[in-house]
């Protein structure tokens, strides 16, 4: 597949190449979701990946006899021929043993088997399931470094900027010493120190920035969208090719795959400018917001699937207030048509009852900032959409921002497709598989840990109100500390990690506070949750990619606590957050402390909600919520499908 990429797209010649997807036949979709179930054995996946192991290890030997001299001079010999003849199989090996000597010799970390086997599942473009702490950052440089040798552009994409930056610099010794190049874009990047990273040899970046990155350059090309017409008017002199950020859609390694193919693709990504059209009327915004004040769940509006909807009797109530509106202000008052109005009121709705302060959204610095539901991470500069945002604010009483216009959007489900080369790593994939298979056709290869894990699960305790359970987790985190175990809390909103925090603080614990609003010291918080004895309070920041590594005395002590206070999402999610501890074989143990007052809990109605132990209803709700999110993102894609085909006699979107 690569080997073909390279004769097919020769990198420095066609201007952003990406692979043309066309839109699934009737067929297709069904067709691709029996496939999914009649996949292959994974024994057999991993035998077959096995095999390559010997080659690897007997080129390994040969290369650790060879001196720092020698070793340089075969590096430069093996690039020569990865970019002469391509990624073949005989030279994938070689490179992969390659990577690992130099690995060894820079960093003191030799890749392990499942690691090798991990790396080759990605240089097929496959999805690499690797249990949490497996090392899938070093596991990366493989596909990567091979791909970068042979003169592919690569993008490591991870989910935060945090992980793109420590994973980069983490990485850059081994890169550096096969000749390679590392760029890095993260959120504060300028135009110019993006380019330059995207025109590095392997590029560490989040996959918002990438798309918003991506989305970007489309507005500069215009019309000459395809890779074909944009080289045409590169050679006509028409297209300035110094003004595009990416370099095309090559060769992708996404880290934390399920988190950003799935979990964040259930909205499209919008790239947004100032609204220069009509100004942002302030004083409908403020009467609709006193208006919504009276209407009562239940009769004026129900929740439904996590939305909110008006009621027929909420309706005849806005016809009312309408038409009283109407008569006191005019034609001109915005009141005029009766979907706007329901609407504009559904809008006023969600500020007020759906959206709640800490825990989608915090004030900081007099502005409204989102707080992203996956990562637990701020959306910086990222705002809702229609008026939506200047409710929220008006109803923090901060001053109302300038309303936006949309200027272009994307799904991650159209973006990811569109690479060359496209493959993944996860330490959760194996009940999404499906799923990533007739949506991305990736397909899903789970590889062994290398030694056995030392998780230990110390069950379920449930307790019926937060105070209960506040008090249990603040008791247990004392109790844990005494015995030198460092602690690690996990909370599903900043709300709940600062009423947490404020109960630590009473019994006079020492703690840390990692979360949207306290995310400065990140690295430095994350370096210190590993020492004996030390407790940390975390929102689902530290819920991926976190490696929060162990004292000597924490190790004996018997290794890092992680005590989950309050299902997530889904139990990919949860799994995650147990990963943090007992990794690389350390010892570790992870339990929950569940509430009655748990809002996830609303995913149910009727009897569901209330009959059965507390445990048994809260995987229920998880799974609910989970199947609601994939109905969203199958709705969203099928969508994307047939926008795609409406717009393609009249314009695009992106
Ligand atoms: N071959 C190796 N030899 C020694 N240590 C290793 C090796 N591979 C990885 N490690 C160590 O294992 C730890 C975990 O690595 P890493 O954070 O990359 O795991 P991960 O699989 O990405 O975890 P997560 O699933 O949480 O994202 C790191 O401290 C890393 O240095």
């Amino acid at each position: 597949m690569t080997a073909a990429l390279l004769q097919r797209y020769p990198v420095d010649v066609l201007h952003r190449p990406e692979r043309q997807v066309p839109p699934p036949g009737a067929l297709e979709m069904p067709w691709h979701r029996i496939r999914a179930v009649c996949r292959l054995p994974g024994g057999w996946q991993r035998w077959r990946l096995r095999r390559a192991l010997p080659a690897i290890h007997r080129l390994g030997e040969r290369l650790s006899a060879l001196g720092d001299v020698a070793l340089d001079a075969y590096i430069e010999s093996l690039r020569d021929r990865l970019l002469a003849e391509g990624l073949s199989p005989r030279l994938s090996r070689e490179a992969f043993a390659t990577v690992r000597e130099v690995a060894w010799r820079e960093l003191g970390m030799a890749h392990h088997d499942v690691q090798l086997m991990g790396g080759l599942a990605l240089l097929e473009g496959k999805v690499a399931e690797m249990p949490t702490g497996e090392g899938k950052t070093l596991t990366a440089t493989l596909p990567a470094a091979t791909a970068a040798l042979a003169g592919v552009p690569v993008h490591v994409v991870t989910v935060n900027d945090y992980l793109a930056g420590r994973d980069a610099q983490a990485m850059t010794p081994i890169y550096a010493r096969l000749g390679l190049t590392v760029g890095v874009v993260t959120h504060e990047r300028s135009p110019r120190q993006r380019r330059a990273a995207y025109a590095a040899d392997i590029t560490y970046c989040t996959n918002k920035e990438l798309v918003f990155d991506y989305l970007r350059d489309g507005r500069e090309l215009g019309s000459e969208c395809t890779p074909l017409q944009a080289h045409a008017a590169s050679l006509r002199g028409a297209l300035d090719q110094h003004r595009l950020l990416l370099r095309g859609l090559h060769f992708a390694i996404v880290d934390e795959a399920d988190s950003v193919m799935l979990d964040e693709a259930r909205t499209p990504l919008i790239l947004s400018g100032p609204d220069e059209g009509e100004p942002l009327d302030i004083a409908l915004i403020d009467e609709v917001l006193t208006l919504s004040e009276r209407y009562r769940e239940g009769e004026d509006f129900v929740r439904e699937s996590g939305r909110l909807h008006l009621t027929e009797a909420g309706k005849v109530r806005l016809v009312e207030q309408a038409e009283r509106r109407l008569a006191a202000q005019g034609e001109r008052s915005g009141w005029l048509g009766k979907a706007r109005r329901e609407w504009l009121l559904q809008q006023a709705l969600v500020a007020r009852h759906q959206f709640q302060r800490d825990r989608h959204y915090l004030v900081r610095d007099g502005q409204v900032q989102i707080i992203d539901e996956h990562t637990g991470r701020v959306l910086a500069d990222r705002r809702w959409e229609r008026g939506l945002q200047q409710m929220v604010e008006r109803l923090e009483g901060c001053r109302p921002s300038e309303p936006n216009r949309t200027l272009a959007r994307l799904t991650y489900q159209r973006f990811f497709r569109r690479y060359q080369h496209l493959s993944g790593m996860t330490g959760t994939a194996c009940e999404v598989r499906g799923e990533l298979w007739w949506t991305y056709r990736l397909r899903v290869v789970s590889i062994p840990p290398h030694r056995p894990s030392r998780r230990r699960h110390l069950g379920v305790h449930a307790f019926d109100d937060d105070d209960g359970r506040w008090q249990w987790v603040a008791e247990r985190a004392a109790q844990l500390a005494a015995r030198r175990r460092p602690v690690l809390i996990a909370t599903a909103s900043l709300a709940d990690s600062e009423v947490l925090s404020r109960r630590l603080e009473a019994r006079g614990l020492e703690h840390a506070v990692l979360n949207a609003r306290q995310d400065a010291e990140e690295a430095a918080t994350v370096a210190r949750a590993g020492c004996a004895g030390a407790i940390t309070v975390a929102t689902s920041m530290a819920g991926r990619g976190t490696d929060i590594a162990l004292d000597e005395e924490a190790r004996e002590a018997g290794g890092l606590h992680v005590i989950i206070a309050g299902r997530h999402d889904a139990s990919r999610i949860d799994r995650q957050i147990a990963g943090r501890c007992a990794r690389q074989g350390d010892p570790g143990s992870v339990e929950y402390a569940l509430s009655d007052t748990d809002p996830l809990l609303d995913e149910l109605a009727g009897w569901q909600r209330h009959i059965g132990p507390l445990p048994v209803r809260l995987s229920r709700a998880q799974r609910q919520r989970e199947r609601r999110h994939a109905r969203e993102r199958a709705r969203l894609l099928d969508a994307d499908w047939r926008e795609n085909e409406l717009l393609g006699f009249s314009g695009k979107t992106e």
